[in-house]
């Protein structure tokens, strides 16, 4: 008997797979992050007492600029970290326009990394601790303008961010990638509001949420796309953070090494920008970052152990919870 024509016309089912995995792969595609190195320039720097690169960032997911620092860059090679989107030769450019957003010479684009590196742009002393046959060590690093900025000590930011410039300069290789995600991502206004919370008795988590946003806005995918565009499929991370790992790790990245990054008063029983005197942190009054990096651990999620006199001290001063 001959099929009514409604179902003859139907597709085989082995088309709709097909059509199916093309609309996947087409979402897939628009979902990915497109990112672009618009500029780089030369940073003299008192870390490693180096010369390094400074790759400004645009992309298809916010309309933040994000940075990459980035140490020893080489303008070409498969070993070497640096920016396809930045390289690449643009229609009817001069020289003159590589040289004003900082690309490399054309010809120089085609050296291989190890002579590369001798470009005038990058000047870097000798390693003390090279670990040029591993993943590079990287920082991703979100932006604090109370922390770096003001010297707050109601968070960790300024130390985190010097500590990472100062290891990755020693290893002459790597990326601090400072994201413009202030605040955890919900913004300056809102962090000086959180803050009010915090000062009412809430935790950094708890404050977000009593402004009825998330304890943690921010993604990484931004980072991830930076990474890739640097030539950068693996790192070693410096974090305390879970999720920037299982992030980037969801994005197709290798994280080879998570190294943590242990507060100095934590460790060093010193009170932050006490060392000339060595003012003792622990058995004096708890700073507020104390109870920020206690929540953060507590809370949150992070990989940090607390000493004991500290997580004495933040339950002996918690205060009950706000109404
Ligand atoms: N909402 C909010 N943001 C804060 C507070 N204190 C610091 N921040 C922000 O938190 C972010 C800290 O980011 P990171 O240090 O990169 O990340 P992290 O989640 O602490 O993880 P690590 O990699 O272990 O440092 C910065 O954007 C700061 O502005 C706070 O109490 N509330």
């Amino acid at each position: 008997m001959t099929p009514p024509a409604a179902a003859s016309a139907l597709p085989s089912t082995s088309t709709l797979t097909a059509s199916l995995v093309t609309v996947t792969e087409v979402i897939q595609e628009q979902e990915q992050v497109q990112v672009q190195c618009v500029v780089r320039t030369r940073i003299p720097s008192e870390f490693g007492n180096a010369t390094h690169s400074l790759l400004l960032y645009t992309n298809s997911e916010d309309d933040k600029e994000h940075l990459a620092l980035v140490f020893g860059y080489a303008a070409a090679g498969p070993d070497s970290i640096w920016s396809r989107t930045l390289e690449a030769a643009r229609d009817n450019e001069t020289p003159r326009d590589r040289a004003i957003r900082g690309a490399a010479p054309l010809s120089a684009s085609a050296i291989p990394a190890t002579s590369a590196t001798s470009s005038p742009l990058e000047s870097t002393p000798p390693a003390s601790d090279s670990n040029n046959d591993s993943a590079p060590l990287v920082r991703i690093h979100s932006c604090c303008f109370t922390g770096e900025t003001l010297g707050s000590l109601r968070c960790d930011c300024r130390e985190q961010l010097v500590d990472a410039m100062t290891r990755i300069s020693a290893e002459r290789k790597g990326v601090v990638l400072y994201l413009i995600q202030e605040g955890r991502g919900i913004g300056l206004r809102d962090k000086l509001r959180a803050y009010n919370l915090i000062d009412l008795g809430y935790d950094t988590r708890e404050a977000n949420i009593q402004l009825g946003l998330p304890a943690d806005a921010r993604s990484y995918r931004i980072a991830t796309a930076i990474l890739r565009d640097l030539n950068i499929p693996a790192v070693r991370l410096l974090t305390n953070n879970p999720l920037k790992v299982n992030s980037i790790v969801h994005d197709g990245l290798v994280v080879s090494e998570r190294i943590s990054m242990i507060p100095k008063s934590w460790s060093t029983g010193i009170l932050p920008g006490r060392e000339a005197d060595g003012a003792k942190a622990i058995g004096s009054k708890l700073l507020d970052r104390d109870g920020y990096l206690v929540s953060k651990v507590l809370k949150m999620g992070h990989i940090l152990d607390i000493p004991s006199e500290i997580l004495a001290g933040t339950s002996a001063a918690a205060a009950p919870t706000p109404k």
